[in-house]
């Protein structure tokens, strides 16, 4: 009898040997969480993949929770049935029929897997095409270019029929490649970088600079709605919030008023350095884009950077804008992201921030400070407020499960 499931691919096919292992067990456990909300589901893993039996679930509701797991290449709609021509035949005909919107052409590929099975793929190509061309006059076969590619899997445990692949998130599962701290500020850049960070395997914990009562509440709103966004793929997420003001205004004073950009990108990094050690994180991701700000050219990103001894992962550092914008309307942080806000940093922003700071003279400024900047650094740290937001249905998906990613 022909049953209903989804096949998910797994990402990466090159990790080999033991990681191999670890890297499908997490896929399993992700993608059981992800659909904890389905109870009758069943799953079956074999190699590289995961079938789950969908037992009456509504498909379409389990696909746009599947398309965002990490880790996840594609998956597919399938029927399964017995190794069995009659029973093949007839899942192939179901399938196609089912294919919205119903194509014109098609072409069959069968994978005989199963070697026992009495006629290999070249004869089972045609033994199925011809029944389903049969049964449906209308259709042709084009074997170059075909609406359809009506696929046909006979593995031992019986025969796999499907007609289309959905492409998902791609990656590793989340958390698989180690602990992260994100700087997450309330622009259009930072929370792309953080989606970017999770879909290499990264847990993510984001840390936001308020000027508090300089900034708005509603600046920490945003940042709060912007992290609740990413908690959608991570199931959940960390937030610190730190209080930038006294600091902040400690480094205005330095007199230095074309590098305060410099020193306070430098502050941010001391401190979520002593947040990553304290919360077992090993790199520091931020949305720098090369060239995108006066903060952002190679020489700033160098005395930035030069604060900090882990390392700094700047995935959009050689992205286009309309590249990052176009990520930021997919996971739905766009829309948060353009509402207007102050920063911390916009407070203090001089009329010409230097673009190619000396380090020399930096570290001479931060000196002038001493011990009174170390002070800060640990009250700013010893009063950070965390908060954890835990996922929910992202009520303003931007866009219907096929149209999403590619
Ligand atoms: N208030 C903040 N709290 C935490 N991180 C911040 C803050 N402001 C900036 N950052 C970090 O520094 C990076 C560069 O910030 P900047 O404002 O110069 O550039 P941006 O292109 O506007 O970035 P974004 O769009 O993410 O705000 C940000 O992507 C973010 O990682």
């Amino acid at each position: 009898m022909n049953d209903d499931w989804v096949l998910v691919r797994f990402g990466e096919l090159t990790i080999k040997g033991r990681n191999r292992g670890r890297f499908e067990d997490m896929m399993v456990r992700q993608v059981k969480r992800t659909l904890a909300a389905f109870p009758a589901l069943t799953y079956q893993k074999t190699y590289g993949r995961l079938y789950i039996r969908l037992n009456g679930e509504d498909y379409n509701r389990i696909a746009d929770r599947l398309k965002d797991v990490f880790g996840i290449v594609s998956f597919s709609r399938v029927l399964r049935c017995e190794n069995d021509l009659q029973e093949i035949r007839a899942a192939a005909l179901q399938v196609m029929r089912e294919v919205d919107p119903a194509p014109r052409t098609f072409k069959v590929t069968v994978k005989r897997v199963w070697k026992p099975f009495p006629h290999d793929s070249q004869e089972m190509n045609h033994l199925v095409g011809a029944h389903v061309l049969r049964n449906t006059p209308e259709l042709k076969v084009d074997v170059r270019k075909p609406d359809t590619e009506l696929k046909v899997e006979i593995q031992p445990e019986g025969t796999y029929v499907y007609a289309g692949v959905q492409q998902a998130a791609g990656g590793f599962p989340l958390g698989m490649n180690g602990k992260a701290m994100l700087l997450l500020s309330g622009g259009i850049d930072s929370p792309v970088a953080g989606w970017m960070a999770m879909r290499k395997g990264l847990e993510v914990e984001a840390v936001h600079f308020h000027s508090y009562p300089f900034t708005s509440e509603q600046a920490k709103e945003k940042v709060v709605t912007l992290a609740q966004r990413l908690a959608y793929y991570a199931g959940s997420i960390k937030l610190h919030l730190v209080s930038f003001t006294d600091l902040q205004t400690k480094l205005a004073q330095t007199g230095h008023e074309h590098l305060i950009i410099t020193l306070m990108r430098r502050s941010m990094l001391r401190i979520t350095q002593k947040l990553a050690e304290q919360r077992g994180a090993l790199a520091i991701v931020t949305g720098d884009s090369l060239g995108q700000v006066a903060s952002q050219t190679l020489g700033s990103m160098h005395v930035i950077g030069r604060e900090t001894t882990l390392p700094l992962l700047r995935p959009l550092v050689m992205m286009d804008k309309l590249e990052i914008i176009r990520i930021a309307e997919k996971i739905g942080t766009f829309e948060t992201s353009i509402l207007p806000y102050e920063d911390c940093c916009t407070l203090f922003v001089p009329k010409s921030p230097a673009t190619n700071p000396n380090l020399r003279i930096v570290e001479k400024a931060e000196d002038q400070l001493g011990e009174e900047l170390d002070r800060l650094v640990e009250q700013a740290v010893a009063t950070v407020e965390t908060i954890e937001l835990t996922a929910e249905s992202r009520s303003d998906a931007p866009a219907p499960a096929e149209e999403r990613w590619f």
